[in-house]
């Protein structure tokens, strides 16, 4: 099985095993260089799934790349993430990527953000893969500079927006199946890490508002309860911690605030986000 990632991988081998063919393939430009076209060409063990365990790690790593310090920004829809990865952009060596919102709303001429809005149980599958998809090509994309900021991530596509179609019944069953045997291979075969998530904790009524004044055409449809939902699975993850794994610290601002506040807040706590270990 060939595949085709964007970036540089080497695959770290833990186990004695004989291997058959598993190849990964870079087509890239970085800042201005284009690497080798191929890359690592070893194998999975055959039968991987029911003997994983016999290989302790096995995942697809950057090749001899220092890696950046990665920060996630989290929070509901329009709680303001986008306004505080702007204010984050000015400031020297942080690489700051947006969610791919314009992919979503345009692949080839279709738009399955306005689709799924239309019609979830339908079409959640459709955006839902199709965001997994370009969330692990923001992670993997090459690195500019010492510190990484994204907006929102692989895992809270999954245990946020996934998780609620599936859990307010608009996704089907077998849909949600075959988005978690995705998500479940790509997160045990693929280094994706994250240092540290920057929460922004918000209202479900601050981000109706917010949405109401953004006026996203897509977005007209959403109802108080969709943030509600998405605002409560966020606490069980972020806060609680008592649904999904979390993969890295948390750090909680309170962003019910209005714009000053919120980048006087952001002043304060840049020097903590910016010294974020690496784990
Ligand atoms: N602290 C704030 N107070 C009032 N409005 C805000 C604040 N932060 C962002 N906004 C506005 O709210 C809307 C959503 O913000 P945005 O940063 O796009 O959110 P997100 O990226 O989380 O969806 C935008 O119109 C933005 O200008
Ligand atoms: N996995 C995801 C991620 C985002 N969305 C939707 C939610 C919003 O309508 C839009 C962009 O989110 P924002 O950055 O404004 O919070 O994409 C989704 O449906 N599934």
């Amino acid at each position: 099985m060939w595949i085709t990632l964007k970036s540089i991988y080497a695959l770290r081998r833990c186990s004695t095993r004989a291997y058959t063919c598993f190849g990964v393939r870079s087509n890239s430009l970085v800042c201005g260089k284009t690497h080798p076209k191929w890359h690592s060409a070893v194998s999975a063990p055959a039968g991987f799934h029911s003997n994983s365990a016999q290989c302790v790690s096995r995942k697809l790593v950057r090749n001899g790349e220092e890696r950046p310090t990665v920060i996630c920004i989290e929070g509901n829809i329009a709680s303001g993430k986008t306004t505080c990865l702007e204010y984050f952009s000015k400031t020297n060596n942080i690489e700051v990527l947006t969610e791919p919102v314009a992919k979503w709303r345009n692949v080839r001429g279709h738009n399955p953000l306005g689709l799924m809005y239309q019609d979830p149980t339908r079409w959640g599958i459709t955006l839902q893969t199709y965001v997994q998809l370009t969330m692990l090509d923001r992670h993997l994309s090459q690195i500019c500079g010492p510190v990484r900021m994204m907006e929102r991530s692989i895992f809270s596509a999954k245990y946020i927006f996934v998780e609620n179609l599936y859990k307010s019944g608009k996704m089907p069953e077998v849909d949600f199946a075959v988005l978690s045997e995705w998500f479940e291979w790509i997160t045990q075969n693929i280094a994706l890490p994250v240092d540290l998530i920057v929460y922004l904790q918000t209202k479900p009524e601050t981000c109706y508002e917010r949405l109401r004044e953004r006026c996203r055409e897509e977005e007209k449809v959403i109802p108080m309860e969709y943030l509600e939902s998405i605002h409560q699975l966020y606490e069980d993850w972020l806060i609680k911690q008592t649904s999904f794994k979390v993969p890295a610290p948390v750090l909680v601002i309170s962003a019910d605030d209005d714009l000053e506040k919120m980048l006087h807040q952001y002043e304060e706590n840049k020097e903590r986000i910016l010294s974020a270990q690496r784990t």
